[in-house]
């Protein structure tokens, strides 16, 4: 069994491989997906981020939302806690920064910051996902401890749908969970939409 590290070098090799044409058609097929979601779409406010590394592109679904006039959120590495994400408010429009990872967020601001219970939908990265929902991401743990409190509110109907995207390459039979790994409600690809039980 390969050991989470050997699982996240071979699946970033996976994506890293496609070619400019495969990533372009994927990213508009996976936003294909995400808006013939009724559910979903009728939401309003959505965490997002800007891919990064190989990752599935993000762009037509942050522009297809926000033509739907949707909320959107982008993390930022937290400014005072380690390890921690914050959700900032986005539009193309405001100033942005580049953060240690070498990805693009926007500059700090506490008063664009949405608390993580009060978003409706998030979009999480990843590296690999299973048909359980499991996911594993980068090896930072920054959603995982981010997500974590969300486990302790009472009405399970209010907490945020976490649905991870991918490339289809991403799937892997059978992911090596560990206790804190945040499981998904849903898995978006360019040729499915997942979805997962609470337990
Ligand atoms: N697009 C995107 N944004 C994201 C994440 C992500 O996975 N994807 N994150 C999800 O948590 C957070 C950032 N976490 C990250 C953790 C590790 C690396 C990374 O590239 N690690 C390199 C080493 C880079 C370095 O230390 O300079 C590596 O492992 O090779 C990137 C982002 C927030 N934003
Ligand atoms: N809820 C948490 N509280 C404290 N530490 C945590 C928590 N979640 C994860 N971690 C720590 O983060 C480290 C990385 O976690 P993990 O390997 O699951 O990252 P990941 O799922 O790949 O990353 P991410 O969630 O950012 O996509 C682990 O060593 C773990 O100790």
């Amino acid at each position: 069994m390969l050991s989470r590290q050997q699982l996240r070098t071979e699946m970033r090799q996976r994506r890293q491989a496609l070619s400019a044409a495969t990533q372009h058609s994927a990213a508009l097929a996976l936003c294909q997906q995400v808006l013939s979601q009724p559910d979903i779409m009728c939401q309003q406010h959505f965490a997002l981020y800007l891919s990064n590394d190989a990752e599935i592109n993000t762009s037509p679904l942050i522009n297809a939302l926000l033509n739907a006039n949707k909320q959107l959120y982008l993390p930022v590495l937290h400014p005072f806690v380690s390890g921690y994400l914050l959700f900032q408010h986005y539009l193309p429009s405001m100033p942005m920064r580049t953060n240690k990872f070498g990805i693009a967020e926007p500059a700090w601001h506490c008063q664009h910051i949405k608390p993580v219970a009060e978003l409706d939908v998030i979009f999480t990265p990843l590296v690999a996902f299973d048909d359980r929902g499991q996911r594993l991401g980068m090896g930072g743990g920054f959603y995982d401890r981010t997500l974590a409190p969300l486990n302790h509110l009472a009405a399970p109907a209010r907490t945020p749908q976490l649905i991870g995207l991918a490339h289809n390459c991403q799937q892997w039979p059978e992911l090596p969970i560990a206790p804190w790994d945040q499981p998904m409600a849903a898995i978006a690809t360019p040729s499915h939409f997942w979805r997962f039980n609470a337990d």
